[in-house]
């Protein structure tokens, strides 16, 4: 079934999705509603939800849609993609994405299960709603640094160039406030050429800044009309506004959201690009830690890594590292005997823990240092931060886009541990701190991010092309897709600790849960 043809309001069943927590959600077949008198595509996008979310059938298959220009503005017309007289794409055998194309948000099903939500499948289509030499693309980056920002830069200038000849693409300086507070630079596949080899963004970025009348306004005087967004869960909201504002005012502007975040805290799509490369480095700074603590008595290291609120980075990095050590020594009968000996502890904002008494972190380092010498502990920068506001008393500080302004718990954690060993079990410990923080997210990204980068940022230049707008492109069960802007900012994307994941790191590590005690802080 052609899924446009099903959006007409007499040929479609609607299922109304009004809850907020889209987490939640499970799908409801009795729930389908088999209107007599449908809603209008425009009376759904009045729904609570800025998205439509449509079943098709009685099998419960649910596609989670984003717009399109031709919700507002009817009669924009169509053209053959140029894709058709594509050199390199002569022998693809599908060329173009079919309408009915759709990625399965849950892959693991039963026999019995409806077929659930999907969104729409990235890539090239068989029309455009663009003539190239009418496009004025933008592209801005906004928030922290990640590996690969600048691949994507790269990629959707020469994508929109080599695949469908558009030649004026603007570069907007530091973030959003460089709309309408710095002049643009135009960026040429020539420009934009090694770029990918740095880190960083070539475009500069900023936090704060956002006036969406004031972006808006300046997107209409410069007759730009595709826009396209590289930021984490703030700069998406931000794109979502513009979008809105967008629709309001009837412009023919697609609005393209590519999802951007160290902290891999962006939800729905399987990872964030530049999470592998960050990991990768943080991988380095542990081993640079085992190093230092094995070559002295009694080591502790401690590795603070980002993460605010997600713990991702500290957990695959630990995970990544298994720091585990075969250790040959003289049994009672002098027969060398192996032993396997843990290393390392996993700190992340969503498992608390606790200091003092049984089942706490001064024993499991007391029991590591006794049986293995010396230990390494990664903290995430936003684990423990309860503990540091009370013992610094801190006042709750903000950056400039409303995040909170996170105190530095590694420093706090060494104190601690510091005090406890030398003050309380008067014993000598060496310790060592080590904060590769921004190393980990100022590198170029590695070669499987590269890629993913060009991926990105290609089905974003195609869904412009093809006329969609105010969508978030991202991989889903590693099929790129078109996902509603909203899906993605309602919640983040935290480790679950009742996951299988985190269970494999708690084994690995054999580190303790941290789950019994009444002296844990909720945090
Ligand atoms: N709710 C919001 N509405 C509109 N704009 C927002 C909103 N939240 C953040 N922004 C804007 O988005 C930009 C980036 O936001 P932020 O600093 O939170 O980083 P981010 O995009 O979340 O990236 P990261 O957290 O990975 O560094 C800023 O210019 C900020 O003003
Ligand atoms: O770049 P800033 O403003 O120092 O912010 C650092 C924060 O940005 C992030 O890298 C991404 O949100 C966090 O991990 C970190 O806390
Ligand atoms: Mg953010």
């Amino acid at each position: 079934m052609d899924l446009s043809l099903a959006a007409s309001p007499s040929s479609f069943d609607l299922l109304l999705l009004n809850s907020h927590k889209f987490s939640s959600f499970q799908f409801n077949p009795d729930f389908s509603l088999k209107s007599k008198k449908p809603p209008t595509k425009s009376l759904f996008w009045r729904q609570n939800r800025p998205f439509r979310a449509r079943a098709l059938n009685d099998d419960g298959f649910v596609l989670e849609d984003v717009p399109h220009l031709t919700d507002f503005l009817p009669h924009l017309p169509s053209y053959p993609n140029p894709l058709h007289h594509s050199h390199a794409y002569a022998i693809v055998k599908q060329t173009f994405v079919g309408q009915e194309d759709a990625v399965a948000q849950n892959i693991v099903v039963h026999k019995d299960s409806p077929r659930g939500v999907h969104f729409r499948r990235a890539g090239p289509r068989e029309k455009v709603y663009f003539m190239p030499e009418e496009v004025r693309a933008c592209i801005v980056t906004c928030g922290g640094l990640c590996p690969g920002i600048n691949t994507v830069i790269r990629e959707i200038v020469c994508g929109l160039n080599y695949m469908y000849g558009v030649d004026d693409v603007l570069g907007i300086l530091g973030g959003y406030r460089g709309f309408y507070s710095k002049n643009t630079i135009n960026l040429t596949p020539k420009v934009v050429n090694d770029i990918h080899k740095r880190g960083g963004t070539f475009l500069c970025t900023s936090r704060g800044g956002h006036d969406t009348n004031k972006i808006v306004d300046n997107i209409q005087d410069r007759r730009i009309n595709q826009v396209y967004i590289i930021g984490g869960d703030g700069t998406q909201r931000g794109a979502a506004l513009i979008y809105k504002e967008v629709e309001k005012r009837g412009l023919q502007v697609a609005v393209a959201g590519i999802p951007k975040t160290i902290d891999n805290d962006i939800a729905v799509i399987d990872k964030s690009f530049g999470f592998d490369t960050a990991v990768e480095e943080a991988q380095r700074a542990i081993n640079a830690a085992h190093v230092e603590v094995e070559s002295v008595e009694n080591g502790v290291g401690i590795v603070k890594l980002m993460g605010r609120y997600s713990g991702f980075i500290a957990m695959f990095a630990t995970l990544a590292s298994r720091d585990v050590r075969t250790v040959l020594f003289p049994s009672p009968n002098e027969v060398l005997e192996k032993t396997l000996l843990q290393n390392d502890c996993c700190l992340i904002p969503e498992s608390p823990f606790y200091l003092e008494g049984p089942g706490g972190l001064f024993e499991f380092i007391e029991q590591r240092i006794k049986e293995n010498g010396h230990m390494v502990i990664v903290i995430a920068e936003g684990a423990g931060q309860e503990y540091v506001a009370q013992a610094m008393q801190a006042a709750d500080e903000r950056d400039a886009s409303g995040n909170r302004l996170l105190l530095d718990v590694g420093l706090w954690l060494t104190q601690k541990v510091k005090d406890h060993f030398t003050k309380v079990k008067k014993m000598e410990i060496n310790m060592k701190y080590i904060d590769p923080t921004y190393m980990i997210r100022a590198i170029p990204s590695n070669a499987s991010d590269n890629i993913y980068c060009s991926l990105l940022a290609q089905s974003a230049v195609h869904g412009a092309m093809a006329g969609y707008t105010g969508f978030t492109v991202g991989p889903v069960n590693s099929r790129h897709a078109y996902i509603p802007i909203a899906r993605v900012t309602e919640a983040p994307n935290t480790v679950k600790v009742t996951d299988r994941m985190w269970a494999r790191l708690l084994a690995s590590t054999n580190q303790p849960s941290f789950l019994n005690s009444n002296e844990m802080l909720p945090i």
